[in-house]
């Protein structure tokens, strides 16, 4: 039996992504990861066109990093199928130890962002992971953070990207999306 494609297995994600006009406010089309998530098949794809984009793409990656709170859908998996460590980034007051905060403003609201020190050694190379990227803020503010902990960005990953949002413009570095709405 042959494989399934990674064109096949996108859209496959795809067909299982939710939409929800005005949620969680008027005007916003919110893309629901989770409608994705319940599917079994849905799940295997969506780590496999993840995985396999990073060892293409970012193979020196030395720990992934996840955004507060769908990031952790992704970053953990990722980081086990490829041998090395995950780190969260979260909302304010979450994490223990030395933080360091950056406040930051997302398309339907703002929020305060947090990293542990001690999360991520001086010089090395990391891979940001989250679920969507919109106007960019939250992903300029986890830039800010890693890089302040001395952290190297080799890429930043996203399942969906909203184009017209233009948030890829706020960002240096290799930004990759494997869904454009
Ligand atoms: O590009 P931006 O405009 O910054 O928006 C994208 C961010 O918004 C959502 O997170 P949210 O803060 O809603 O948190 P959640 O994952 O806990 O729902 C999403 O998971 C991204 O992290
Ligand atoms: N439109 C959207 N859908 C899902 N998550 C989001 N985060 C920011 N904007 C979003």
């Amino acid at each position: 039996m042959s494989e399934i494609s990674a064109s096949e297995k996108l859209e496959y994600v795809k067909s299982k992504i939710g939409k929800y006009p005005d949620f969680p406010k008027a005007g916003i089309v919110f893309r629901d990861i989770f409608g994705a998530l319940t599917d079994a098949k849905a799940c295997a794809y969506l780590r496999d066109l993840l995985v396999d984009h990073i060892r293409e793409s970012a193979p020196e990656a030395e720990i992934i990093v996840g955004l507060d709170s769908r990031g952790f859908l992704f970053n953990l998996l990722i980081a086990t199928e490829l041998g090395v460590g995950c780190a969260p980034i979260r909302k304010k007051g979450k994490l223990a130890g030395e933080v360091v905060s950056v406040e930051y403003k997302l398309e339907y609201g703002s929020d305060t962002f947090e990293i542990q020190r001690s999360a991520i050694k001086p010089g090395q190379k990391v891979v940001i992971v989250d679920d969507l990227l919109a106007t960019g803020g939250s992903l300029v503010a986890a830039s800010e953070l890693i890089r302040n902990v001395g952290g190297i960005i080799v890429e930043s990953l996203v399942v969906m990207e909203l184009v017209d949002l233009e948030g890829r413009k706020r960002l240096d570095g290799k930004v990759h999306s494997l869904i454009k709405y």
